[in-house]
């Protein structure tokens, strides 16, 4: 029996709206969302004690492996505040749990758009971090109201005077109205949940008004197909609706409304205010676009809610399968993912070295890797992934425009201009550390824009930066200089005019398209000496002599050579005259050159995966810690 939940949820008609509020929890990486989240389930009861485990909501195996939440995940609970003159009163919480990394802001800023209210948390250990400022002004943006929470209390570091005072400057208000909790134990959850009832407002709607409903998730399971999570704006919709999609005018017959308490419970109906899920038997996964407003067919509304703004990508990056055989799946499997993750884009691209496979475009690495993994474990495929780029645009001296999103398509002709996105990076680090800080900036290529002290220790320094410089290794590099006290937030900026070449990888005199890459003037011939020399380590000897050339144009930065397996054919050659030898060694030297003109390099797969994947030589997939 799955424990009682508040009648409004499976009554055929809808819960009052007084008593719901829907909140979200916003906070840095690893200050504590999801165990926080695991607390008040157990609290409120939802989730029996003896099926609780550490996040709960966490559902991915990849999720679970890496202790990060990727997708947002929203939950009912019921809650009767305990204490206080409002003691007894009913609530239904619908609490939205969001990732915390960078490159899922969107995910967030989608949940915040479904909520009144949200919990600013903070490890009292750490203080404020650059996503919790990030995530702040996301919440603000929303117009919720933000109730300020310092959690691991419990911890021997926890500093929660100080960090109070730190949120109480940042927000405004007094520190002693910082909540204090620890998620690990407890302490304090009780507490917080009178006071999400008490500070946040129920949502506001028109009851009466034709239904609107935002789509705000919308995932694919293999057994019930289309799940479409919801938030309804106004009106009310009932299972025995037939809902019409507002921006293609689709209409489903819906198969069954429920809401999330923590697992699917049918409902009669969903009203305003109200999180819950729809499933209309959709089977193609296009159909349910998160952002899209849903109406009931028999009485519509005529206005759509504003939609989201479609995150754009930020990488790119070309997926192959290794066995050729496999591409009509990867792109079933992509297909499914998208309606995951509007985030992802691909189209079809071949490549001479790699075969047929898709441009990607993710938000960041992290987003890549995640993809790629899923795509692997999911879908059981084999996939290369060739070295991660930006957007580039081009304009061509004869009036052309050209968006590059792969460096083998980078024009050739005589180019005026090129732009490369930039991101406006906020970094938050000790004191101590601003020097460290700036010299790894500014060897990026970076421009200083501003640098605030937020307490007397704690440094907010913005920058100016070209995305391309800290989609590598520039995260490593800054936990690694500043001993791992500095936290990184980046927003896209817009784009720069930058003095950009594309750099060719020749093997055996032929351009290799999946090592191409688009880099800044100056580092050009880094790159160029740096995969030549991880090529000739990573390509076995060959009957032949086999170059390996970096070049710009025709001009050629840097060279490697991969040295011939010389065959021994004098071996069986005991005595005899000189020009019997020399007929043999002629007769060899004409097999490596015919070789040379039209045999091909042998290069293993690893050799690409290896080369590609990352740009510091060490082999591993790109972004992998
Ligand atoms: N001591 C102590 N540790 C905690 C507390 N809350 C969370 N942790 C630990 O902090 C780490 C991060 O917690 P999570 O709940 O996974 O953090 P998160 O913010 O959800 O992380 P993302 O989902 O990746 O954004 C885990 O190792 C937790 O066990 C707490 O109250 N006290």
């Amino acid at each position: 029996m799955p424990p009682t939940l508040d009648p409004g949820a499976n009554a055929p008609g809808a819960t009052d709206p007084a008593r719901i509020r829907n909140f979200g929890i916003i906070a840095h990486i690893d200050h504590g969302k999801s165990t926080l989240a695991d607390r008040m389930l157990q609290l409120t009861g939802v989730v029996d004690p003896r099926q609780m485990r550490a996040q709960y909501l966490d559902r991915m195996d990849i999720e679970r492996e890496r202790g990060i939440t990727i997708k947002s995940q929203a939950v009912r609970m019921p809650w009767t505040i305990r204490e206080g003159d409002r003691a007894g009163e009913q609530a239904v919480l619908n609490m939205i749990d969001t990732p915390g990394h960078v490159d899922f802001t969107y995910e967030v800023s989608r949940s915040l758009a479904a909520c009144e209210g949200a919990i600013l948390l903070v490890d009292a250990a750490q203080g404020i971090e650059a996503q919790t400022l990030a995530n702040l002004y996301l919440a603000l943006e929303n117009d919720l109201r933000i109730i300020p929470v310092l959690n691991k209390i419990d911890l021997p570091a926890a500093q929660p005077e100080k960090y109070a005072e730190e949120l109480a400057h940042l927000i405004g208000g007094d520190p002693a109205d910082c909540i204090r909790v620890s998620g690990k134990t407890g302490e304090g959850v009780p507490y917080l949940l009178d006071e999400i009832v008490r500070q946040f407002t129920p949502p506001v709607g028109d009851a009466d008004a034709p239904a609107r409903a935002m789509i705000f998730d919308s995932v694919y399971d293999v057994y019930r197909g289309v799940v479409t999570y919801v938030r309804v704006i106004d009106g009310l919709i009932s299972a025995r609706d037939r809902i019409k999609m507002m921006s293609t005018g689709a209409v489903h017959e819906l198969l069954e409304i429920g809401v999330i308490s923590p697992e699917m419970q049918k409902a009669g109906a969903l009203g305003v205010g109200e999180v819950g899920y729809l499933i209309t038997g959709v089977k193609d996964v296009r159909q349910s676009r998160v952002g899209d407003t849903v109406t009931i067919n028999s009485r519509p509304a005529t206005q759509a809610l504003g939609g989201y703004k479609d995150p754009k990508p930020m990488v790119y990056s070309g997926l192959y399968p290794i066995d050729g055989s496999d591409y009509p799946n990867l792109r079933e499997a992509l297909d499914k993912l998208k309606l995951n993750d509007a985030a992802l884009d691909y189209e079809p691209e071949t490549s001479g070295a790699l075969g047929f496979g898709f441009r990607c475009g993710f938000l960041g690495l992290l987003h890549l890797e995640i993809i790629r993994e899923r795509l692997e474990r999911e879908y059981n495929l084999d996939l290369i992934s060739t070295a991660p780029n930006v957007v580039y645009r081009a304009n061509t001296e004869d009036g052309q425009e050209i968006v590059v999103t792969n460096p083998s398509e980078y024009p050739t002709g005589k180019i005026a201009e090129v732009y490369e996105p930039t991101v406006r990076a906020t970094v938050l680090t000790p004191n101590d550390y601003v020097g460290a800080v700036m010299e790894l900036c500014q060897g990026r290529r970076g421009s200083l824009l501003g640098m605030d002290y937020l307490s007397a220790d704690r440094v907010e320094l913005r920058y100016t930066l070209p995305l391309a410089e800290i989609i590598f290794d520039f995260f490593d590099q800054l936990k690694s200089r500043t001993k791992g006290y500095a936290s990184l937030d980046y927003e896209p900026s817009g784009e720069q005019a930058s003095d950009l070449v594309k750099v060719d990888i020749l093997l055996h005199g032929e351009p290799v398209d999946a090592f191409s890459a688009i880099v800044h003037k100056d580092k050009a011939y880094n790159y160029g000496v740096s995969i030549a020399a991880k090529l000739r380590n990573l390509i076995p000897r060959q009957q032949f002599e086999v170059p390996i050339q970096a070049a710009i144009g025709s001009r050629v930065i840097a060279r490697e050579t991969i040295r011939a397996i010389r065959k021994d054919v004098l071996a069986k050659c005991y005595g005899g005259d000189i020009s019997r030898k020399r007929k043999l060694l002629e007769k060899q030297k004409e097999g490596k050159k015919r070789m040379k003109m039209v045999g091909r390099v042998e290069v293993p797969q690893e050799a690409f995966i290896a080369a590609l994947s990352s740009d510091s030589g060490d082999g591993k997939a790109p972004g992998k810690k």
